[in-house]
């Protein structure tokens, strides 16, 4: 396996920035939870406080989840200051990618797309967001053909490719930027592929980024 040249993700990635999360960026997992394909990025936001560095502690189902599921994605780290930028410039402007879970209370969810709510809790609440060691963009060949995928207790779930995104990460990023300021340090989710699915209480979840890195993380419920 690659990745000598990983680091602990707080070390570069600084607490207290932004993380953009993208929802609905393939066909397959659109397909799975009935969605549309959308015409122009699904944008939400998750709180810093969602972070969870591996090896720091347990996955914490929130109180009153009752269907608790994984979401892998490659998170990318912003290197330079993002506003109006034009797609052509935007990996140089990106310090490195990661391993991320994007942690979703379905349940919450499901009741807040009934209402027309946000997804703050279903997607926000602490550890909802595990990330793996940061990866320097010099490891990473190509981030737009990145295997990533999922097992729970050691049976596959989730297996996709980053180049089945329906926009790419350029796109997302020049996206972004043309609406709010991307700063060093933030941090992009850029959606899931299908296979999401329920963990519970004892489970363990292991990970892995192409020839990168793997991460695991086990969960449990919050007392
Ligand atoms: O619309 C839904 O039911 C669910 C959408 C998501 O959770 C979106 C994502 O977070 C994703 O596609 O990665
Ligand atoms: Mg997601």
């Amino acid at each position: 396996m690659a990745g000598q040249g990983v680091h602990n993700f707080s070390r570069f990635v600084h607490w207290g920035r932004n993380i953009v999360a993208v929802g609905r960026n393939y066909r397959d997992h659109c397909a799975e939870l009935g969605n549309a394909v959308p015409t122009k990025p699904l944008l939400f936001m998750k709180p810093v406080s969602s972070y969870l560095e591996e090896g720091t502690g347990p996955i914490l189902i929130p109180r009153g989840c009752h269907n608790f599921h994984h979401e892998i994605e490659l998170g990318v780290v912003i290197g330079e200051t993002c506003r109006d930028v034009c797609e052509g410039e935007v990996l140089g402007r990106v310090a490195g990618y990661a391993l991320t879970l994007d942690m979703t209370a379905r349940d919450f969810q499901e009741e807040a797309k009934k209402k027309g709510n946000p997804w703050a809790l279903a997607k926000g609440f602490d550890t909802a967001l595990p990330v793996s060691k940061f990866i320097p963009k010099e490891e990473v060949k190509d981030p737009s053909s990145l295997r990533i995928w999922c097992k729970v207790n050691g049976e596959s779930r989730q297996d996709g490719t980053t180049s089945d995104m329906v926009f790419s990460i350029p796109h997302l990023i020049s996206h972004i930027s043309h609406t709010f300021t991307l700063h060093p340090g933030d941090l992009v989710l850029t959606g899931t592929p299908a296979g999401v699915g329920p963990v519970s209480p004892g489970d363990t979840l292991t990970a892995g980024l192409g020839d990168l890195l793997t991460m695991e993380f086990s969960v449990v419920q919050r007392e």
